[in-house]
């Protein structure tokens, strides 16, 4: 037997972090989850109980926190470069450092109208998602959104499907469309952390972008199936942001059935009647898509 790849870190590491503003007393909060995983010269660490080469993994979680209050953590983007440059600076064994971040929402509250300096609330599960491989040959990055729940109550179609003999869903010009978006776009590989530092506005205006453009296609169009709309969200996506290589999307069709009530006193409850319906946990659709440029 040989050891055929390796990977290890800390994962799951919590943390905050505060800016406060002197001059205006406005306080800004960031909160992050943090998986740090190194791949390198460590092999004899799992054949041959030498740990001799491993940095231990409360080290890394250690410097994740040290690397969070000398550097910036927004965006989160750049703080994963910084973070996983350190590794292979630091340690000349270390080939590659992956760096996942999952950004909590803190949405600064708005009270009679006026934003509040220093009171937040989580206005949704959704997250800011950044995944970085440093090693010595370039830094590459992928930004992402993920669990940011959508709904509309009409302005979804899905017909003209295959039917044969396996079929029984009723084609439908109306229905109910739920998904949890969960959106990427890769970046053009970076040469080095000077790289990602340089124009290092690119990566909120991309996430804002990003952000805009699922909800705004979401919303707008005539939806005739998940795959077309979901790519419609790819083009826009490439089109706003130059710097990416491609996009994907991976959508689950969260299903709302309707529920017949005819059988009680002839109570009209389906097709154009539908009010009430009967919100399905599964299973659920899932549609997935990478779009490139051409
Ligand atoms: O948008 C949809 N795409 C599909 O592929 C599908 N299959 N059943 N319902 C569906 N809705």
């Amino acid at each position: 037997a040989r050891l055929s790849a390796a990977r290890y870190g800390k994962d799951n590491v919590r943390v905050y972090k505060v800016h406060k503003d002197e001059k205006t007393g406005q306080q800004s909060v960031t909160e992050m989850t943090v998986c740090c995983l190194l791949e390198g010269q460590i092999e004899t660490s799992y054949t041959e109980a030498d740990n001799s080469v491993v940095v231990a993994t409360d080290s890394i979680k250690n410097t994740i926190y040290i690397k969070a209050k000398e550097h910036p953590v927004n965006p989160p983007e750049l703080y994963a470069s910084i973070l996983g440059q350190h590794f292979l600076d630091k340690y000349a064994h270390i080939t590659a450092a992956h760096i996942d971040i999952t950004v909590h929402r803190w949405t600064r509250m708005v009270i009679d109208g006026q934003p509040h300096p220093h009171s937040f609330l989580r206005d949704g599960q959704e997250t800011r998602n950044v995944e970085a491989t440093v090693t010595r040959d370039g830094i590459a990055i992928k930004s992402g959104i993920v669990g940011l729940q959508v709904l509309k109550s009409t302005g979804s179609a899905f017909h003209g499907f295959v039917r044969d003999e396996f079929t029984t869903l009723k084609e439908t010009w109306d229905r109910i469309l739920s998904t949890d978006v969960d959106a990427g776009w890769t970046w053009q590989k970076f040469a080095n952390l000077a790289a990602v530092q340089e124009g290092v506005e690119r990566f909120d205006a991309a996430w804002e972008a990003a952000r805009n453009i699922t909800l705004k296609t979401f919303a707008e169009d005539e939806s005739a199936s998940v795959q077309n709309t979901m790519y419609k969200m790819c083009e826009q996506i490439l089109d706003a942001v130059p710097e990416a290589d491609k996009t994907n999307y991976s959508l689950p069709n969260k299903h709302y059935f309707e529920v017949d009530l005819s059988w009680h006193k002839g109570l009209q409850n389906t097709g154009k009647d539908a009010e009430v319906f009967a919100p399905q946990s599964g299973p659920n659709g899932l549609i997935k898509c990478e779009v490139s440029r051409s």
